[in-house]
Protein backbone atom coordinates (compact mmCIF):
# COMPACT_ATOMS: atom_id res chain seq x y z
CA UNK A 1 0.00 0.00 0.00
CA UNK A 2 1.40 3.43 -0.63
CA UNK A 3 1.32 6.34 1.72
CA UNK A 4 -1.45 7.91 0.51
CA UNK A 5 -4.27 5.42 0.41
CA UNK A 6 -4.33 5.11 3.56
CA UNK A 7 -5.21 8.61 4.81
CA UNK A 8 -8.39 9.01 5.85
CA UNK A 9 -10.60 9.96 3.06
CA UNK A 10 -11.51 13.14 4.23
CA UNK A 11 -7.93 13.85 3.88
CA UNK A 12 -8.10 12.89 0.34
CA UNK A 13 -11.06 14.12 -0.90
CA UNK A 14 -10.19 17.94 0.07
CA UNK A 15 -9.17 20.15 -2.41
CA UNK A 16 -6.08 21.96 -2.48
CA UNK A 17 -6.76 25.18 -1.19
CA UNK A 18 -9.22 24.12 1.63
CA UNK A 19 -6.77 22.39 3.77
CA UNK A 20 -8.02 22.24 7.45
CA UNK A 21 -4.86 22.39 9.54
CA UNK A 22 -4.79 18.58 10.14
CA UNK A 23 -4.63 17.83 6.51
CA UNK A 24 -1.47 20.17 6.56
CA UNK A 25 -0.23 18.50 9.36
CA UNK A 26 -1.11 14.88 7.12
CA UNK A 27 0.67 16.25 4.18
CA UNK A 28 3.94 17.60 5.66
CA UNK A 29 4.71 14.36 7.63
CA UNK A 30 3.99 12.38 4.10
CA UNK A 31 6.50 14.65 2.96
CA UNK A 32 8.73 14.57 5.58
CA UNK A 33 8.83 10.87 6.09
CA UNK A 34 9.31 10.40 2.36
CA UNK A 35 13.21 11.23 3.35
CA UNK A 36 15.35 8.50 4.09
CA UNK A 37 17.72 10.05 7.17
CA UNK A 38 21.48 8.97 7.38
CA UNK A 39 20.48 6.99 10.69
CA UNK A 40 18.62 4.46 8.41
CA UNK A 41 15.05 5.46 9.41
CA UNK A 42 12.60 7.72 7.42
CA UNK A 43 11.83 11.29 8.45
CA UNK A 44 13.57 13.87 10.19
CA UNK A 45 13.14 13.98 14.01
CA UNK A 46 13.50 17.95 14.32
CA UNK A 47 11.44 18.52 11.43
CA UNK A 48 8.73 16.35 12.39
CA UNK A 49 8.96 18.16 16.27
CA UNK A 50 8.36 21.53 14.68
CA UNK A 51 5.48 20.32 12.46
CA UNK A 52 4.13 18.49 15.89
CA UNK A 53 4.76 21.92 17.67
CA UNK A 54 3.72 24.07 15.24
CA UNK A 55 0.00 22.10 15.29
CA UNK A 56 -0.29 21.28 18.77
CA UNK A 57 0.13 24.83 19.80
CA UNK A 58 -2.38 26.86 17.23
CA UNK A 59 -5.34 24.31 16.28
CA UNK A 60 -8.27 22.17 17.22
CA UNK A 61 -9.87 20.12 14.31
CA UNK A 62 -8.65 17.20 15.61
CA UNK A 63 -11.83 17.13 17.69
CA UNK A 64 -13.91 15.39 15.02
CA UNK A 65 -11.65 11.96 15.62
CA UNK A 66 -12.23 12.40 19.76
CA UNK A 67 -14.09 9.00 20.51
CA UNK A 68 -13.66 8.57 24.27
CA UNK A 69 -14.69 5.27 26.22
CA UNK A 70 -15.79 5.26 29.98
CA UNK A 71 -13.20 2.58 30.44
CA UNK A 72 -10.53 2.96 28.58
CA UNK A 73 -8.29 5.62 27.02
CA UNK A 74 -9.30 5.59 23.52
CA UNK A 75 -6.81 5.29 20.06
CA UNK A 76 -8.28 6.88 17.46
CA UNK A 77 -6.63 6.71 13.91
CA UNK A 78 -6.11 9.74 11.48
CA UNK A 79 -3.62 8.75 9.28
CA UNK A 80 -1.51 5.41 8.59
CA UNK A 81 1.62 5.04 5.96
CA UNK A 82 4.14 2.22 5.95
CA UNK A 83 6.47 4.86 8.11
CA UNK A 84 4.02 6.61 10.34
CA UNK A 85 1.05 6.58 12.06
CA UNK A 86 -1.08 9.72 12.98
CA UNK A 87 -3.63 9.24 15.85
CA UNK A 88 -5.85 10.99 18.34
CA UNK A 89 -5.89 9.42 21.97
CA UNK A 90 -8.45 10.37 24.47
CA UNK A 91 -8.03 9.96 28.13
CA UNK A 92 -10.45 10.42 31.06
CA UNK A 93 -8.58 11.03 34.40
CA UNK A 94 -7.86 7.24 35.95
CA UNK A 95 -7.65 5.55 32.32
CA UNK A 96 -3.19 5.38 32.22
CA UNK A 97 -1.39 3.39 29.90
CA UNK A 98 0.33 0.38 31.24
CA UNK A 99 4.30 1.03 31.70
CA UNK A 100 5.00 -0.28 27.93
CA UNK A 101 7.73 0.49 25.06
CA UNK A 102 7.72 1.41 21.93
CA UNK A 103 9.21 -1.41 19.85
CA UNK A 104 12.18 0.76 18.48
CA UNK A 105 9.85 3.11 17.17
CA UNK A 106 10.32 7.41 17.49
CA UNK A 107 7.32 8.29 19.80
CA UNK A 108 5.65 12.09 19.65
CA UNK A 109 3.04 13.05 21.91
CA UNK A 110 1.49 16.55 21.98
CA UNK A 111 -1.17 17.64 24.24
CA UNK A 112 -4.11 19.51 22.96
CA UNK A 113 -6.43 18.99 25.66
CA UNK A 114 -6.12 18.80 29.31
CA UNK A 115 -2.61 18.18 30.97
CA UNK A 116 -0.70 14.67 31.16
CA UNK A 117 1.61 13.08 33.36
CA UNK A 118 4.72 10.74 31.76
CA UNK A 119 6.27 8.62 34.09
CA UNK A 120 9.91 6.68 32.69
CA UNK A 121 10.62 3.47 34.33
CA UNK A 122 14.11 1.38 33.63
CA UNK A 123 15.08 -1.32 34.74
CA UNK A 124 16.75 -1.52 38.27
CA UNK A 125 20.03 -3.55 37.42
CA UNK A 126 20.91 -1.73 34.78
CA UNK A 127 18.82 1.27 35.25
CA UNK A 128 18.28 1.92 31.77
CA UNK A 129 15.95 -0.11 29.07
CA UNK A 130 18.41 -2.99 28.62
CA UNK A 131 18.25 -4.97 31.28
CA UNK A 132 15.72 -7.27 33.30
CA UNK A 133 13.72 -8.28 36.12
CA UNK A 134 12.27 -5.37 37.85
CA UNK A 135 11.40 -1.83 36.98
CA UNK A 136 11.83 1.35 38.88
CA UNK A 137 10.44 4.98 38.35
CA UNK A 138 13.11 7.30 37.13
CA UNK A 139 11.44 10.07 36.27
CA UNK A 140 8.17 11.90 36.12
CA UNK A 141 6.82 15.46 34.59
CA UNK A 142 4.01 16.65 33.53
CA UNK A 143 3.36 17.18 29.38
CA UNK A 144 1.39 20.48 29.18
CA UNK A 145 -1.63 21.31 27.05
CA UNK A 146 0.21 22.65 23.78
CA UNK A 147 3.48 21.07 24.24
CA UNK A 148 4.79 17.96 22.75
CA UNK A 149 6.68 14.83 24.06
CA UNK A 150 8.77 12.53 22.75
CA UNK A 151 9.96 9.08 23.78
CA UNK A 152 12.01 6.46 22.51
CA UNK A 153 13.60 2.90 23.96
CA UNK A 154 16.72 4.36 24.69
CA UNK A 155 15.23 6.96 26.89
CA UNK A 156 13.10 4.77 28.58
CA UNK A 157 9.87 2.67 28.87
CA UNK A 158 6.86 4.88 30.31
CA UNK A 159 3.48 5.52 31.00
CA UNK A 160 1.00 8.34 30.63
CA UNK A 161 -1.92 9.47 32.45
CA UNK A 162 -4.72 12.44 32.42
CA UNK A 163 -3.48 15.35 35.37
CA UNK A 164 -7.66 16.40 34.71
CA UNK A 165 -11.13 14.94 34.03
CA UNK A 166 -10.55 14.91 30.57
CA UNK A 167 -7.23 15.01 28.19
CA UNK A 168 -6.25 14.91 24.54
CA UNK A 169 -3.38 14.01 22.70
CA UNK A 170 -2.29 13.29 19.27
CA UNK A 171 0.44 10.44 19.16
CA UNK A 172 2.57 9.89 15.94
CA UNK A 173 4.91 6.69 15.49
CA UNK A 174 7.27 6.14 13.50
CA UNK A 175 7.50 3.56 12.39
CA UNK A 176 3.35 2.09 13.28
CA UNK A 177 3.59 0.08 16.43
CA UNK A 178 1.26 -3.29 16.36
CA UNK A 179 2.15 -4.84 19.03
CA UNK A 180 4.59 -4.14 22.30
CA UNK A 181 5.76 -5.22 25.33
CA UNK A 182 3.84 -4.32 28.49
CA UNK A 183 5.73 -4.29 32.02
CA UNK A 184 4.36 -5.24 35.35
CA UNK A 185 6.58 -3.24 38.12
CA UNK A 186 5.41 -5.46 40.70
CA UNK A 187 7.12 -8.67 39.25
CA UNK A 188 8.98 -7.88 36.15
CA UNK A 189 6.77 -9.87 34.64
CA UNK A 190 6.45 -8.61 30.13
CA UNK A 191 3.44 -9.19 28.38
CA UNK A 192 3.12 -9.21 24.75
CA UNK A 193 0.23 -6.99 23.88
CA UNK A 194 -1.36 -6.23 20.59
CA UNK A 195 -2.61 -2.96 19.43
CA UNK A 196 -5.66 -1.46 17.76
CA UNK A 197 -8.00 1.61 17.20
CA UNK A 198 -10.98 2.44 19.00
CA UNK A 199 -11.70 4.34 15.90
CA UNK A 200 -9.91 5.00 12.37
CA UNK A 201 -10.59 7.42 10.45
CA UNK A 202 -13.45 8.74 12.71
CA UNK A 203 -15.52 5.69 11.78
CA UNK A 204 -16.44 2.86 14.64
CA UNK A 205 -16.36 0.06 12.24
CA UNK A 206 -13.50 -1.67 13.58
CA UNK A 207 -14.55 -0.86 16.99
CA UNK A 208 -14.39 -5.29 17.30
CA UNK A 209 -10.65 -5.49 17.23
CA UNK A 210 -8.79 -4.38 20.45
CA UNK A 211 -9.49 -1.12 21.41
CA UNK A 212 -6.24 -0.72 23.11
CA UNK A 213 -4.13 -2.16 26.06
CA UNK A 214 -6.67 -4.14 28.18
CA UNK A 215 -9.99 -4.80 27.13
CA UNK A 216 -11.74 -7.15 24.69
CA UNK A 217 -14.64 -6.16 23.52
CA UNK A 218 -18.22 -8.60 23.54
CA UNK A 219 -21.14 -7.70 21.83
CA UNK A 220 -22.41 -4.83 24.17
CA UNK A 221 -19.57 -3.77 26.93
CA UNK A 222 -15.66 -4.24 27.69
CA UNK A 223 -14.39 -7.28 29.50
CA UNK A 224 -11.14 -6.25 31.78
CA UNK A 225 -8.73 -8.60 30.84
CA UNK A 226 -5.67 -9.85 33.80
CA UNK A 227 -3.29 -11.29 31.08
CA UNK A 228 0.26 -12.95 32.27
CA UNK A 229 1.61 -14.43 29.22
CA UNK A 230 2.50 -13.46 25.63
CA UNK A 231 -0.78 -12.60 24.00
CA UNK A 232 -1.30 -12.33 20.25
CA UNK A 233 -4.90 -12.81 19.86
CA UNK A 234 -6.85 -10.24 18.06
N1 LIG B 1 1.90 4.46 23.39
C1 LIG B 1 0.55 4.35 23.90
C2 LIG B 1 -0.01 5.62 24.40
S1 LIG B 1 1.04 6.39 25.53
O1 LIG B 1 0.94 5.90 26.80
O2 LIG B 1 2.19 6.86 24.98
C3 LIG B 1 -0.38 3.83 22.81
O3 LIG B 1 -0.07 3.98 21.64
O4 LIG B 1 -1.44 3.27 23.13
FE1 LIG C 1 3.46 5.23 24.88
Amino acid sequence: MTQENQTSPDIRQNGANTKTPLEELVENLHKEFSIMQEEGYYGNTEAITDLMNEYVANNDDYKDYCFSCPYKYTRNLIAKSDVFELMVICWKKGQPSPIHNHEEQRCWMGCVKGRLQETYYVFQDTKDTHGTGLLEESHCHPIENGSVGYITDEIAFHKIESLTEDSTSIHLYSRPITECNIYCPMTGAITRRKLGYFTQYKSKESINVHTSFDYVPTTNSYISTNTTAISTTQ
